[in-house]
């Protein structure tokens, strides 16, 4: 366990960690901190919600001078709300030291862009499509960048976003330093590191159990028509704080985010098709709790870090095990529990397996609640919120009404009708319908698993540090009861916490892979897919 003292970073920078109650490093900033401060290039790897933005944003601040009034850092990630999250994260690391970061990305006004980049800011954190277009304009200058960091890279790769890159990175002074991260490292990043990376050193924690991470994985077999009933009944019986719902098009994230609220859930859509405004305002309405169920295409699939996650439902199962271990990925952080559940029709079991290969983690299979475990859970519930109230004691101006009702009415009654009212008449069986899906179909590749041969525990590349960090999942890195914003509750009983999976498996993608994200981009049923290739893309 390393402390943030150990590393020689600056008072300023330390005492911003200490606000936000980091206690240890996790394992990724332990081994990345050291060597990004040494200069040396980074491949980084390691569990999704472990710390990897402060494992790259720490060095960086701590190198960037205060009175610096040049870019001298290039953040890119592969989505509007990664960006605008990355830079949130870096901007709280470094309020003591006052460096200036500035999120660039479609959507937003490019003017307002332009009057902020005009305050000189040390760090951009941007999505490619609107990087290049600064560049175009000329009102980004890439000449005295000293270090780049790429957030996400396999997905960028993925999204068709390597031809945006290159030409981004061929404008940066080759006198850098430059650093890869994510959860998952398919081979085809091998590609671009090998092309503008430097001698890198491979940092990959991977634990050598299957159990690290604190996520409960688990699948219900249904049909396509059952999901929605039995996306209600797991809302209902497990009440979580805060839910993500993955549905593979836009269709049908706009379809289920309009049919939870219908049914009385407090639920709302994100997918690429939204105004950046509404896509805004949705994300600040469940950073904020004011909904609950956020309903997702994959935008939301990466790096995402919201408080309070603590179920993930996969409506419709994701197209690749790296995109699943990235939605999963959305809950069980940071040291918290987390439950991740997925719909599988009886056609996708294959799919379903193929997935569990990869990731070498067997995902249990558990029965649908029934209509009346969900009844029960959703009236435990209700009844667990009263006795909260009850206990909080504040009820002073209902007391009157009270009294007179128990005077008229048996108490039993009263309260029987007082519960029904609360718990509200989410009655399956109203009328919703959603367009189905066509269930996946995967073109195989390989489950070879194996690191291009290379031994299977191993991880990506040099593996400088195996996997002798494995406590990663278990522990929290924070300080209970400190100032930072996390953790909104933790009351939720979900799960036992088991779960796990073992990433390493991801190093291997063989090649062909692009080949069933290539039936992606045509949507078979109508429903518009997130991904596009670049040229038609639109999401940056
Ligand atoms: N040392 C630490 N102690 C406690 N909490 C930490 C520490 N480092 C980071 N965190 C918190 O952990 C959460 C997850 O961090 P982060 O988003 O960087 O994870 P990640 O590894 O990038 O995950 P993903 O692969 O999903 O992008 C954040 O809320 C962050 O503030
Ligand atoms: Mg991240």
């Amino acid at each position: 366990m390393s402390t943030f003292t150990e590393f020689g970073l600056e008072p300023k920078v330390l005492q911003a960690i200490t606000e936000l109650g980091f206690e240890e490093a996790t394992p990724i900033q332990a081994k990345s901190i050291p060597l990004a401060l040494e200069g040396r290039d980074l491949i980084g790897q390691a569990q999704t919600g472990t710390g990897k933005t402060a494992a790259f944003g720490l060095p960086l601040i701590n190198k960037i001078a205060r009175e610096e009034e040049r870019i001298v850092a290039l953040i890119m990630a592969p989505t509007r709300e990664l960006a605008i999250q990355v830079a949130e994260e870096i901007g709280k690391l470094s309020r003591f030291k006052g460096i200036r970061s500035l999120p660039i990305y479609g959507g937003q006004d490019i003017v307002r862009q332009i009057r902020a980049l005009k305050k000189k800011p040390q760090i951009i954190i941007g999505t490619p499509g609107r990087l290049l277009d600064h560049i175009n304009r000329k009102t980004i200058k890439l000449d005295d960048v000293q270090t780049v960091i790429l957030d996400e890279a396999d997905e960028m790769l993925d999204m068709g976003f390597m031809e945006d890159i290159q030409s981004i990175l061929k404008l940066v002074p080759e006198e850098r330093q430059t650093m890869l991260f994510s959860a998952t490292m398919p081979t085809n990043i091998q590609k671009l590191a090998q092309q503008f990376l430097k001698n890198p050193e491979h940092i990959s924690v991977i634990p050598k159990q299957v159990s690290a991470p604190l996520i409960d994985q688990a699948y219900f077999e249904v049909h396509e028509r059952q999901k929605f009933d039995a996306l209600s009944r797991l809302l209902d019986m497990e009440s979580p704080e805060l839910a993500i719902v993955f549905g593979r098009t836009k269709r049908r994230v706009d379809e289920l985010a309009e049919a939870l609220s219908k049914r009385g859930y407090s639920a709302d859509g994100l997918h690429g098709d939204l105004s950046q405004n509404q896509r805004d305002a949705v994300m600040r309405k469940f950073r904020d709790g004011s909904i609950d169920v956020l309903v997702a295409t994959d935008v939301a699939a990466r790096g995402l870090d919201v408080s309070g996650v603590t179920h993930v439902v996969n409506f419709d199962l994701p197209q690749d095990p790296e995109s699943y271990v990235h939605r999963i990925g959305r809950t069980g952080r940071a040291g918290k529990e987390g439950a991740a559940y997925s719909f599988v029709t009886p056609r996708e079991m294959d799919h379903l397996h193929f997935i569990e290969r990869v990731t070498r983690h067997r995902i249990t299979r558990k029965p649908l609640p029934s209509i009346a475990e969900a009844i029960e859970g959703k009236q435990r519930i209700t009844a667990e919120r009263l006795i909260e109230l009850v206990d909080s004691g504040d009820l002073n101006e209902y007391k009157g009404i009270a009294i007179q009702l128990l005077e008229q009415y048996d108490s039993v009654n009263l309260l029987s009708a007082a519960l029904k009212l609360v718990t509200g008449d989410k009655n399956e069986g109203s009328n919703i319908e959603l367009t189905p899906e066509e269930p996946i179909r995967v073109k195989r590749r390989k489950p070879d698993i194996r690191s291009n041969g290379r031994k299977p525990s191993g991880s990506y590349g040099s593996n400088r540090s195996g996997s002798s960090n494995g406590s990663s999942g278990g522990g929290s890195y924070r300080r209970e009861g400190s100032s930072s914003s996390s953790n909104r509750s933790g009351s939720s009983s979900y799960g036992s916490g088991k779960g796990g999976y073992n990433n390493s498996g991801y190093n291997s993608r063989g090649e062909g892979t692009r080949d069933y994200r290539a039936s992606d981009r045509k949507p078979r049923t109508g429903g518009s897919s997130e991904r596009r290739p670049s040229s038609t893309r639109t999401d940056n």
